[in-house]
């Protein structure tokens, strides 16, 4: 059973790494806040942070599921796609990007507890069959000790891990020191919850097992996705 993880987050594909996959990746091709504006738009309404993962997860492999059956015909197995939002006194945050925009929210954060939300898509690929696509949504809550210091958030944010990561924190980095709890699967919270994946590929009828310790054929002579 091939992998295709259609995320270009090193956190998802050393989570499936660390869970026994070596999937092959792919970029996916993805225009997230054009997607989201066209949705609500459409809808006349903000999307909810739980839509709003599922929606970018699903395009994602939906997007990679369809390039690959024109990149591998034959390709047999499941592309799985990802998007995590962080969710705080109800307003939805992505990744920074800006070391201000970290700061500030930094300083929001402190003794607050706020939930990562994570959206999961998996598209089962069969040659001759039509395919196939589960998704669904994991949440995990996560509060932050009280006494992060300005020097701290300084410190943090010169880092440049927060940059890039949605909520500007992580939990398995540098970021972790400053979380006291996570309720919920952690690693929905570092970019995928892996036991959703599970529930999902077994909704398509395979065995996670079957995927323990496949390497992308891809992947035989080292090069990283195709
Ligand atoms: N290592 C780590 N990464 C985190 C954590 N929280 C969020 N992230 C990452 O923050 C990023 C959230 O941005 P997304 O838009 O969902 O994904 P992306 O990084 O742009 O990658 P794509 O899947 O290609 O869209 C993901 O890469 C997550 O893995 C964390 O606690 N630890």
């Amino acid at each position: 059973m091939r992998v295709c993880l259609a995320s270009t987050s090193p956190a998802r594909l050393m989570l499936l790494q660390q869970f026994g996959i070596r999937p092959l990746t792919l970029a996916p091709d993805v225009d997230e806040d054009a997607v989201v504006a066209a949705v609500e738009a459409a809808e006349g309404r903000r999307l909810a942070p739980d839509e709003h993962v599922l929606l970018l997860a699903r395009r994602k492999a939906a997007d990679v599921a369809a390039r690959l059956a024109d990149d591998i015909p034959g390709f047999d197995g499941i592309v799985i796609g990802g998007d995590s939002m962080f969710e705080l006194d109800g307003e939805v945050l992505g990744k920074p990007r800006t070391a201000q925009n970290a700061t500030e929210r930094w300083r929001a954060m402190r003794g607050r507890t706020g939930v990562l939300h994570s959206g999961h898509a998996v598209v089962r690929l069969e040659p001759g069959t039509t395919p196939r696509e589960v998704h669904a949504v994991a949440e995990a809550s996560v509060s932050f000790v009280d006494d992060v210091t300005d020097a701290e958030i300084e410190a943090y944010v010169a880092s440049g891990e927060p940059l890039q990561v949605a909520g500007a924190f992580t939990v398995d980095s540098l970021g972790g020191a400053f979380i006291s709890r996570v309720d919920g699967d952690p690693s929905t919270v570092v970019g995928m919850s892996v036991s959703t994946l599970r529930t999902l590929v077994r909704e398509l009828g395979v065995d996670w097992p079957t995927l323990w310790n496949t390497t992308d054929p891809s992947l035989a002579d080292g090069r990283p996705g195709l």
